[in-house]
C-alpha cells in the first residue's frame, strides 16, 4: 500500500495573510486524517512563510497518523525542532534559502559526512530518515551510504514532462527506485503530485511507500471540496 501523506503548508499560507488563525492548520490536519490521509506533511522554512515552528509543536499534539517533518537540516533550529519533536519521519532536503520552493535533491556523495552524521542524530532519537533526491541511482546508493532509511524522490521533473512523453518521464524515476528496493532503502516521492500524474507514477512503482502532496491537493480542494479530494488522491493509489 502507498500512503497518502498529505502537505498542508498551504493551509498556513492562507492562513497567515490575514494574519489570523484561519484556516485553522490542526483543524485542517485533522479532518484530511478523519477523510482517511495516512499521514500529514509540514515544511517549516526559515522565513516561516508558511508552517511556523509553533505549528509543528501544535501538530505534534493531535496528529495520530503519520507525522512527517521536512527540511534543510543545515538550519540547527530545524534540527532542534525535529529533536523536541520526534515525529514518525523527517525528510531531509536541501533547500537553498530564497528558493520558492524546494527544487532539488541532495548530493548524497558530496555530503556523506554531513548527511550520516545527521541521519545518525535522528534515527538515534527513533526518527525514521529519508533523503530527498533527485531520480538518480548514484545518489540513491549515497543514502544508503548515509544510513537513511528511506529515499524521497523529487518528482518535479516527472510532472512537468508527464503531458508531453509520461513514459520518457517516469523512466529516470523508475530506475532509481529499483536502485533503491535493490540496496534496500523505504520509497517515498513528491513535488507536483496531482491527480494528473499520480496513478501512472504509482502504476509504474508499485512498491512506493509514501506520496506526499500539498500544492495541487489543496488547490483542487478549492473547487472540489478537501474530503472529496483526499479520497480522489487516495482513489488514484490503489492499483
Ligand atoms: C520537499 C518538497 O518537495 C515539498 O515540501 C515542497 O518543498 C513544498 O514546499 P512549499 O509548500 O514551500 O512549496
Ligand atoms: N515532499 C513533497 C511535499 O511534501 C509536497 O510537495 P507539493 O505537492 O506541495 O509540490
Amino acid at each position: 500500500m502507498t500512503r497518502l501523506s498529505v502537505n498542508i503548508n498551504k493551509i498556513a499560507t492562507l492562513r497567515n495573510s490575514r494574519g489570523g488563525d484561519n484556516p485553522n492548520v490542526l483543524k485542517v490536519a485533522l479532518d484530511c486524517e478523519r477523510f482517511g490521509a495516512q499521514g500529514i506533511t509540514v515544511h517549516p522554512r526559515p522565513d516561516e512563510r508558511h508552517i511556523r515552528y509553533q505549528d509543528v509543536y501544535d501538530l505534534k499534539e493531535v496528529v495520530t497518523t503519520e507525522f512527517n517533518i521536512e527540511g534543510n537540516p543545515s538550519e540547527q533550529k530545524f534540527v532542534e525542532l525535529v529533536l523536541a519533536n520526534k515525529p514518525d519521519q523527517v525528510t531531509l532536503v536541501p533547500d537553498a534559502l530564497g528558493a520558492i520552493t524546494s527544487n532539488a535533491g541532495w548530493d548524497t556523495v558530496t555530503y556523506r559526512s554531513q548527511l550520516t552524521d545527521l541521519v545518525a542524530t535522528f534515527k538515534s532519537a527513533g526518527i525514521r530518515v529519508s533523503v530527498f533526491v533527485d531520480p538518480d541511482e548514484r545518489m540513491v546508493e549515497g543514502a544508503k551510504l548515509c544510513g537513511a532509511d528511506r529515499v524521497e524522490l523529487y518528482t518535479e521533473p516527472y510532472a512537468a514532462g508527464y503531458f508531453e512523453n509520461r513514459q520518457k518521464s517516469v523512466r529516470p524515476f523508475v530506475l532509481a527506485a529499483e536502485k533503491a528496493r535493490e540496496v534496500g532503502l523505504g520509497l517515498n516521492a513528491g513535488h507536483d503530485l496531482s491527480l494528473d500524474n499520480l496513478r501512472f507514477l504509482k502504476q509504474s512503482i508499485p512498491w512506493l511507500d509514501e506520496v506526499s502532496i500539498g500544492h495541487a491537493l489543496i488547490s483542487d480542494a478549492l473547487y472540489l471540496g478537501l474530503e472529496n479530494t483526499v479520497q480522489m488522491y487516495l482513489r488514484e493509489l490503489e492499483l
